[in-house]
């Protein structure tokens, strides 16, 4: 494939992420926090800016509040992103991004803006001729209110019905509804794939067993990140696991699985094999929790982490 793939990422729930960190957050009392930065966020953004940084052209999409676009706007700019976002009334929202160093990040999450009837119609009908436009649409992140799960799942039917490589990264209902539009790739985390289970998953086998079944929902390929321990990724090639090497200085978890999205599809926009671009995705994530911010600003890490990925063939 030549890097002439034509790439959007949706992000339908966008985010300004608030980062900080302390050594631990006392419950009920008054925390200071030192502030690591304040970003134009939200997973399909990230993704997106990890592409951009790796010299990729693609659009942007999804919906955007009005009057709080400033930054994000900007960002699409220096990073010559396209911008499609569906612009609605109101604000995006700010999530918050602490991490402890004596513990690991807590997210706190807002649920955001809604969309109307009129908006979700609006957008929708926009993306049925997306065919035209792109070859493959990264779907990531979390449902505004107003959108339904089934809603959600009917969409991303229609995208999957136009011939596109949907690419979905999602969580709880709105993952659970999804997967019935058959993606060509998901990659939830442990957690996520543990919530689509319905069990706690154990250890590895369970983990690939689980994954398994999502494949046999299905979906061509799985990709199952477990955060320090790598990710493994099932398709009808085998199951390859990948560890990237320790981090010894997390600075940020966020946007770790972001980054996987988008070293995944880099890799597919290279015309890479397998084995090559799961081990570059795993160097591209374990960059980002070195890091408060997402992106690629240090390429001679990137080789240096790429260099001491191993991969290990398991079936
Ligand atoms: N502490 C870490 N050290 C090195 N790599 C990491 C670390 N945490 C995450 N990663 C990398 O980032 C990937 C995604 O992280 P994970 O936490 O599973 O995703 P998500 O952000 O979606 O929850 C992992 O599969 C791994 O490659
Ligand atoms: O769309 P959701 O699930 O609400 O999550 C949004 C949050 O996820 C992030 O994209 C980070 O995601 P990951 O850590 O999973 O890569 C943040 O930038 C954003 O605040």
């Amino acid at each position: 494939m030549s890097q002439q793939l034509r790439i959007a990422t949706v992000t339908l729930n966008p985010a300004f992420d608030l980062v900080g960190r302390l050594a631990r957050i006392e419950i009920g009392e008054v925390n200071t926090v030192e502030t690591l930065g304040l970003y134009p966020a939200g997973k399909g953004i990230n993704v997106a800016k990890v592409l951009a940084d790796l010299g990729t052209c693609l659009t942007v999409t999804g919906f955007l509040g009005e009057e709080n676009q400033g930054d994000f706007v900007h960002a699409f700019q220096q990073n010559g992103m396209n911008d499609e976002f569906y612009r609605i009334q109101g604000k995006t929202r700010i999530n918050v991004k602490i991490t402890e160093t004596e513990a690991d990040v807590t997210d706190l999450n807002f649920l955001g803006f809604e969309i109307c009837t009129n908006d979700w119609r609006k957008f929708t009908a926009l993306s049925q001729r997306w065919n035209e436009q792109f070859d493959l649409v990264a779907v990531c992140g979390s449902l505004p209110r107003g959108v339904s799960p089934e809603q959600f799942a009917e969409w991303l039917k229609s995208l999957h019905e136009q011939g596109l490589k949907v690419v979905l990264d999602s969580s709880n209902a709105a993952l659970t509804c999804g997967l019935k539009a058959q993606p060509w790739l998901v990659k939830p985390n442990r957690r996520e794939l543990e919530v689509w289970a319905g069990h706690p998953l154990n250890n590895l086998d369970e983990i690939i067993t689980a994954a398994q079944q999502l494949r046999g929902e299905g979906i061509e390929n799985v990709i199952i990140s477990m955060g320090e321990k790598g990710s493994i990724w099932i398709n009808q090639e085998g199951v390859l696991q990948a560890q990237p090497p320790r981090c010894e200085n997390v600075v940020s978890t966020v946007g770790a699985g972001d980054s996987m999205v988008a070293g995944l599809i880099y890799g597919f926009a290279q015309g890479w094999d397998k084995a090559q671009t799961l081990r570059f995705a795993s160097a591209t994530s374990a960059l980002a929790v070195s890091q408060s911010n997402v992106g690629i600003s240090d390429k001679t890490a990137l080789e240096q982490i790429l260099s001491n990925v191993v991969l290990t063939e398991l079936s």
